[in-house]
């Protein structure tokens, strides 16, 4: 088997990435047969007038795919998009506004939100309302809860944010200060039938924290949000109305149910990672899926990847068929790294013997705590941690290459979808003059590898039209003779 290059990596990620494309997923998941739409084998009545709203990074292209779907079923629709996510000017009707410049809610968003409230509530009780949610959902339907205002919400949601909350954290405290969100789309819909399609972008794909969970209720007691906010020292600083409305206990029903909703995952990072996994296993890789749940601090991360190359590599390279330190090395981290059990003991019962290279598939969505002044993303940070890590490792024996991207192709404030990674690459770099370590202390990582071999180990796609959070591909093979 030669060596994985560059490209080989490309064409996994890439791969992964079609398979969640939201015209392939809504194709797989929709079809109208007669006046019937039939939705995962569900089956709804189409005589009734559809209407259609949306929210999200994949919204555009699930609209449109909706909408070449429903033909003339569709009345009327508004989905709020990112900027630079609309691709054609096709006559349609369904209204695209744009908004959330760099994932943060504005007044293009607020606007957007008013519309999509404004169409439900004109809505009749025979009437069917579409839902179409993916990530980035959240700040493409903001509408505070008055008196509480946009710019007020929003220093609440960038401070959690900086401070380190996960998405699950902030979007429980979004949830009680917003309308839409929590439940509450689906509440002004309410008795219309609603049928939401959702691509999931959270681990394990939590439907009410998805997009803040606009149709299902919001099963948080009401002291969920504000312990987030005491957690991370932010609720003292509150204006008063703002506590005021997280003090609202009447909009908690935790035992609340919405008969008149049908939620549908019908695309996450499992998907996109079983497509990897044919694709590698088609180059001739035997490959895993170990995880699609990894998440935690980037650095960390990298650490337990590093250790695990260097242990397949030396499993492929001494020709032994027993992984017994193996099978300890993967007890220790299989529940840090989400490993399923199936996916432990398929890879601990597998004889590396005569292996000509392994390739590790993982999904999730670490975190980075920003204290440099750099530029760079979780992933280009992943990248460039592991190439580190495994350096100190010096693992000659076998090449070890390391792809870390995001499947929506934007990877922080940058241009890359992420970046590679390998065993060779900090000595290279210092033939560069170039100082990786420093890079990283800084958050640069974005300034490395556009330095680093003429940013050629940068992944650039642009944006996908798609989101189901990270993959990581990690292709251990022996070095050829
Ligand atoms: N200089 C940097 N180096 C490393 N990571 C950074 C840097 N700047 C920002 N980040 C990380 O990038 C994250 C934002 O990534 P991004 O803009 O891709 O949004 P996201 O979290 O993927 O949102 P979505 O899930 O909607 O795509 C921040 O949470 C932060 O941790
Ligand atoms: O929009 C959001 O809330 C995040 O992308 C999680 O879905």
């Amino acid at each position: 088997m030669s060596n994985p290059t560059t490209e080989t990596l490309t064409s996994i990620f890439l791969k992964s990435v079609s398979s969640v494309n939201p015209k392939h997923l809504l194709r797989k998941s929709v079809e109208v047969q007669a006046n019937k739409l039939i939705v995962c084998k569900d089956i709804y009545n189409l005589t009734r007038p559809c209407y259609l709203v949306g929210m999200g990074k994949a919204a555009f292209d699930m609209a449109r795919e909706i909408e070449e779907i429903l033909g003339d079923n569709l009345r009327e629709g508004v989905v709020n998009v990112p900027f630079g996510a609309m691709k054609s000017d096709k006559s349609s009707r369904i209204r695209f506004v744009e908004g959330a410049h760099n994932n943060l809610p504005d007044e293009n968003a607020e606007r957007g939100a008013r519309l999509i409230k404004g169409l439900i509530e004109k809505l009749e009780v025979d009437d069917l309302l579409l839902v179409l949610i993916s990530g980035g959902g959240s700040a493409l339907l903001p509408l505070p809860k008055h008196p509480l205002t946009l710019m007020e919400k929003l220093n609440i949601t960038e401070s959690l944010a900086k401070r380190g909350a996960n998405i699950c954290e902030l979007n429980s405290v979004r949830k009680r200060l917003s309308v839409l969100k929590g439940g509450g789309l689906a509440k002004l819909a309410y008795p219309t039938p609603v049928v939401s399609l959702i691509i999931s972008d959270i681990i394990d794909d939590p439907i009410s924290s998805i997009a803040s969970g606009p149709t299902t209720p919001n099963l948080d007691e009401s002291h969920v949000a504000i312990e987030v906010l005491k957690k991370y020292s932010l609720y003292d600083e509150l204006p008063v109305h703002a506590v005021r409305i997280l003090q609202e206990t009447d909009t908690c029903n935790p035992t609340e149910t919405f008969p008149h909703v049908r939620n549908y995952i019908i695309g996450n990072n499992q998907i996109a990672a079983n497509a990897a996994l044919s694709h590698a296993t088609a180059l001739g890789y035997q490959s895993f899926v170990l995880s699609t749940r990894v998440q935690g601090e980037v650095g960390r991360i990298s650490e337990i990847y590093a250790e695990l190359a260097r242990q397949v590599a030396s499993l492929i390279i001494s020709n032994k068929g027993e992984c017994e330190n193996f099978k300890l090395f993967l007890e220790t981290f299989k529940s840090e790294l989400g490993i399923s059990e199936f996916a432990f003991n398929e890879i601990t019962n597998f004889n590396f013997k005569s292996c000509s290279g392994i390739c590790l598939i993982f999904g999730g969505e670490p975190t980075v705590t920003v204290k440099g002044k750099g530029k760079g993303g979780r992933n280009q940070q992943l990248a460039l941690s592991f190439s580190i890590e495994i350096n100190k490792l010096n693992v000659d024996s076998a090449n070890i290459s390391f792809l870390s991207c995001g499947t929506d192709g934007i990877d922080g404030p940058t241009d890359a979808a992420g970046a590679f990674g390998t065993s060779n690459l900090v000595s290279d770099a210092f033939v560069q003059n170039i100082n990786p370590t420093q890079f990283l202390a800084d958050n640069d990582s974005y300034g490395f590898y556009t330095r680093y071999r003429h940013g050629k180990y940068l992944v650039r796609t642009g944006h996908t039209g798609t989101n189901v959070m990270d993959i990581h591909i990690l292709i251990v093979s022996p070095k050829a003779e």
